[in-house]
């Protein structure tokens, strides 16, 4: 929560001088029950018009006080909440920009972007209320028992006698109600995840009539999150009820206390109405608190989510690791890895790639083709072994200088809501010449055909675009920028058999030079390869060129026979 707090800190100035408006609107408002109690006690029964007509406009001077300073205080707690969200909204999601694989995998993505979402805004709330109410109720509340205790001391022990009661009641809620709270945020986390499948998978499931299914497991998500907020919210708002059981009790004393004392001619009634107004701002102060509470309980519960991630180690640190006099453009070393640190998802994988070589990769479902990938892209580090570019260890570059080595279609990548031009160039301002030239390599010649051809817009997630078109528009992606290293995780499986061999023949011709790691199903799109591995079950079962492998590796032999009609 600490770090959450320091993002105040360049607000001190402005915070300090809005409790300081805050604190005159306050006390203005505080002193009118005592101008009414001196009106009605002293100057009426002696009849002092002028005296009444000059403390009367007084009231009316603090009551318009009271009024502007509180505006102009809200204003500015506004202004600072939403300066103070907006940069924590924004460091938080570049740090989850920069999560590693691992670091991704524990949060987990729903739960990610509830944390930029909800916990954020529970953030804003809690800054933002806090400035109001924090400096607001304690004056109104401190000041009223002071004015009380003023007018009529033995009055005020009345109404404040109960006081530390209610403190410690609201304190044991709300110490509950912060476990509440992170309690239904992680239902969130699940509700949100929920969602999102079921919005990526829409087609499918109109497709296949699971709306009714689909609904069914929504709404499992969305009664467990309700029923977490109920309990939380069960819980909070006892306080309300709390503080004002325990205030009508003490209410109750000081009008019989009070009633008694006028009678006795210890106290004037102009006394006991005015200590009403004191009583009902002391009542406000602490439903104030009260809502303090429950919305800290909130801020502080979502407050330590956010500050989990921006907090989270950095976990691929750059290491002075010496380059190794290494002539392969790409080098695996003896590399394993599992994600779960249990079982090896990738066991002891060697090659090594020349520039301009091609590595293809092929082999069942789940043998780790794709993490072999991440692990070249150092989303993971691996467990054993170490991966090099030009002897550099992986280790070593920073991400920077890595990433922009390569060029990438991930199974499954995205689109933007955008023009053809943004997903292509993806925020890279290269040459029009430059993003043409790789449109034309990844065979996507049907954007000329598209309204407004490279400048022609494309709905999220490409969804105005077939299969096969948004794996050119991702293909052309990757080509534009240059890269010296282009990775291709089965990103031709919806091409046809005509477009998928022009892809390979721009390839082989116009990236020559390039370095590439090709992921495939198909024989086809790797059998030209200067190095294929074969993969099961996460180790290397077969490693050679494709006649090599005809021979000596039966399970290779065995895809490339069943795909023989499609093999060129
Ligand atoms: N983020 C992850 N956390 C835990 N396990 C994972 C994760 N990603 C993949 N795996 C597991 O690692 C293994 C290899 O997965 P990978 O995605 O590399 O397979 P693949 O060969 O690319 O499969 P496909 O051809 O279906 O894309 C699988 O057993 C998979 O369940």
């Amino acid at each position: 929560m600490k770090h959450i707090v320091s993002y105040l800190a360049p607000y001190r100035a402005s915070i300090a001088l809005e409790m300081v408006i805050k604190i005159l609107g306050t006390l203005a408002e505080l002193l009118l029950p005592w101008m009414l109690q001196v009106i009605l006690d002293d100057l009426v029964p002696e009849k002092r018009l002028n005296a009444i007509l000059l403390w009367g406009g007084g009231m009316v001077v603090c009551a318009a006080a009271g009024l502007v300073f509180n505006i102009i205080a809200n204003r500015m707690s506004t202004g600072i909440s939403r300066q103070v969200t907006r940069q924590i909204r924004f460091d938080l999601f570049r740090r989850v920009l920069r999560l590693s694989g691992a670091q991704v995998d524990e949060f987990t993505t729903p739960s990610l972007i509830s944390r930029l979402t909800s916990d954020t805004y529970h953030v804003h709330e809690m800054i933002d209320r806090m400035q109001r109410m924090a400096v607001r109720a304690p004056i109104m509340l401190l000041g009223g028992v002071a004015m009380t205790l003023f007018l009529d001391p033995v009055l005020a022990c009345v109404l404040v006698l109960p006081l530390p009661l209610m403190v410690a009641g609201v304190w044991a809620l709300s110490r509950q109600g912060i476990r509440l709270y992170t309690a239904t945020q992680t239902a969130v986390d699940g509700m949100v995840r929920r969602a999102q499948e079921s919005m990526a998978g829409i087609r499918v499931i109109q497709a296949l009539s699971k709306i009714d299914y689909e609904t069914g497991r929504f709404d499992q998500a969305n009664r467990e999150t309700a029923q977490r907020e109920y309990r939380a919210g069960l819980l909070m708002n006892a306080t309300n009820p709390l503080i004002n059981a325990i205030l009508n009790a003490g209410l109750t004393g000081v009008v019989v206390v009070g009633a008694l004392r006028v009678n006795a001619g210890a106290s004037q009634p102009g006394a006991i109405i005015a200590f009403l107004s004191y009583f009902t701002m002391i009542l406000n102060a602490l439903m104030m608190v009260s809502r303090i509470f429950v919305m800290l309980s909130k801020g502080i519960a979502s407050g330590r989510r956010v500050a989990e991630v921006l907090q989270a180690p950095d976990d691929m640190l750059v290491s002075p690791i010496p380059a190794s006099p290494d002539h392969a453009h790409i080098a695996f070393e003896g590399v394993s890895f599992s994600y779960g640190k249990a079982e090896k998802d990738l066991y002891n994988i060697s090659f090594s790639l020349q520039a301009g070589q091609t590595l293809g990769i092929i082999g069942p479902t789940g043998c780790g083709k794709s993490t072999l990938l991440r692990l070249l892209l150092r989303a993971y580090d691996p467990d054993a072994g170490r991966i090099l570019i030009h002897g550099r260890n992986l280790l070593s570059i920073p991400s920077q200088e890595l990433h922009k080595m390569f060029g990438v279609v991930f199974q499954n990548d995205f689109l933007f809501d955008g023009t053809l031009t943004d997903n292509i160039d993806f925020g890279r301002d290269l040459e029009r010449d430059a993003l043409c030239r790789a449109a034309q390599n990844a065979q996507a010649e049907f954007i000329s055909t598209r309204p407004g051809g490279l400048d022609g817009r494309i709905a999220a997630r490409g969804a105005d675009l077939s299969g096969g078109q948004k794996q050119r528009v991702l293909l052309a992606r990757a080509m534009a920028g240059s890269p010296e290293i282009l990775i291709l995780d089965d990103s031709s499986s919806a091409l046809d058999y005509k477009t998928d061999a022009a892809l390979r023949r721009a390839l082989a011709h116009e990236f020559s030079g390039v370095t590439k790691v090709i992921v495939a199903q198909r024989v086809s799109a790797i059998r030209h390869a200067d190095c294929i591995l074969v993969l099961d079950e996460g180790s290397v079962i077969g490693q050679g060129r494709h006649e090599e492998l005809m021979q000596s590796c039966p399970a290779y032999r065995a895809i490339a026979e069943a795909q023989m009609g499609e093999v060129d």
